[in-house]
């Protein structure tokens, strides 16, 4: 249902500043439904990701996504088995495995998600594989060594006097890790 959406105000900001790849992460019930004409803007400017256990047809919501000019992503909530999606894995683009509750930043990562991101990695070496919440430059090297290969940081980067840092930090702990496993 796209009864409230405030997202587009924020990229149609972005995009003026930046021609970097921008992910938008559209938490709907009816990904299938038409959207609004504010929400064209957003899907014109690339990647649109749906939670697959949502949905009937995944391949037929995929398969329209495609046909849009855009990406696809499908993202799984800590309560997810990683096996409702694995049909949809090699099907799409990115699959995010929330490392929280969907809702609000600040909250802690649960570790126990991260077994779903080395299950995908081992069955999808190629895959893009977005870990998103509680991310710390404490927890990064577990992410990154499970197979995370996208990293949403929201406090890390908003909280901290020095977010040019942080984001250098973050470069730097994920290269280290390709200097460990080439
Ligand atoms: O999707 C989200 C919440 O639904 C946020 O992106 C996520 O929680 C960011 O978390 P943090 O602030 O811990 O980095």
């Amino acid at each position: 249902m796209w009864t409230s959406w405030t997202g587009a105000p924020v990229v149609k900001s972005i995009r003026k500043h930046t021609n970097a790849f921008l992910d938008c992460h559209l938490m709907v019930s009816d990904p299938d439904k038409p959207a609004p004409p504010s929400i064209h803007f957003i899907m014109r400017h690339r990647v649109i990701g749906f939670h697959g256990s949502l949905l009937d047809d995944a391949g037929k919501t995929i398969e329209s996504i495609r046909t849009s000019g855009m990406k696809v992503g499908i993202a799984i909530k800590p309560g997810t088995p990683v096996e409702t999606i694995m049909p949809l894995a090699a099907l799409v683009d990115m699959v995010l495995v929330m490392t929280v509750e969907p809702g609000f930043g600040g909250q802690t990562l649960l570790l126990d998600c991260l077994e779903k991101v080395r299950q995908l990695r081992q069955t999808h070496p190629e895959l893009l594989i977005q870990v998103d919440g509680g991310v710390t430059l404490e927890n990064l090297p577990l992410v990154i060594e499970a197979g995370a290969n996208v990293v949403v940081a929201g406090t890390l980067i908003f909280s901290s006097p020095d977010p040019a840092n942080v984001i250098s930090k973050m470069r730097e702990a994920s290269r280290s890790d390709v200097t460990k496993n080439p």
